[in-house]
């Protein structure tokens, strides 16, 4: 689906993501993982277009989408729910979901109901603030956002940051159904591991910058954890 070729990024003189390669499969659930700092977030903003890389490819369905806009990256299907979800605090509900709608094909520019069967919270606080919902609402929101626009790809910035526990079970339940009923492919940064396991098919894990194993999640092995995951 999504086959990042030799990409390098810098902040200013500073080399962030070194030559890294990294296949995301059609169907599946890909956890990108690693400590702190280690250029997660970077890469997800390189493959949205909204950092620029230096170098390398950014392949989608057997396209190089790493000259394209933010927005045309869109409109060729990849959604994403950013860290911290940035939803617009003093716009309704609503009217954070409307803001996909400029992507979707003209004279079907309208939410599709399927977002409210997911997230029935969603059409019980349409003209609520966005600022009013709670965390786990907030999430629901960012993530039916990304959906408006009726990606092929969702990509997730740590979905669970921040949410209470009981919630968290809810973004895990919904992104699996999203990826096995609806079929849409899913990257997204996870630091828990227990949450990682439960909805990921295979995971990424970057150090310093660099990938430095990937495989089917049960690969994902104590060693490797010890290595590149423990505190
Ligand atoms: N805007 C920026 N300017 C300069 N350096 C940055 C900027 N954003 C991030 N960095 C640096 O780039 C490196 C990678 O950061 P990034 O946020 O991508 O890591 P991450 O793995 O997502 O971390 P976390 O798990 O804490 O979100 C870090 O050293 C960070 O300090």
């Amino acid at each position: 689906m999504l086959a990042i070729k030799g990409i390098n990024q810098f902040y200013g003189e500073s080399h962030t993501l070194w030559d890294l390669d990294m296949q995301i499969p059609k169907g599946k659930c890909t956890v990108l993982m690693g400590r702190n700092g280690v250029g997660k977030t970077t890469l997800l903003q390189c493959v949205m277009g909204l950092l620029p890389i230096k170098s390398g490819e950014i392949v989608l369905q057997g396209k190089d989408i790493a000259p394209l806009s933010a927005e045309s990256r869109a409109r060729h299907g990849v959604g994403y729910v950013p860290q911290g979800r940035q939803i617009f605090s003093t716009l309704t509900v609503e009217e954070n979901l409307q803001i996909g709608l400029p992507i979707r094909a003209k004279g079907d520019r309208k939410i599709p109901a399927f977002i409210y069967q997911l997230f029935p919270v969603l059409k019980e606080m349409l003209h609520r603030r966005g600022g009013d919902l709670s965390g786990g609402q907030q999430q629901q929101l960012a993530i039916g956002r990304a959906l408006v626009i009726n990606p092929e790809l969702l990509i997730l910035d740590e979905p669970t940051e921040g949410i209470q526990p009981n919630i968290v079970q809810e973004i895990g339940d919904i992104i699996r159904k999203l990826n096995q009923e609806l079929g849409l492919t899913v990257l997204l940064v996870e630091q828990k591991l227990p949450f990682a396991r439960k909805v990921g098919d295979h995971f990424c894990l970057l150090d310093r910058g660099r990938a430095v194993a990937n495989g089917d999640m049960a690969m994902l092995t104590d060693d490797l954890i010890k290595e590149y995951l423990t505190v």
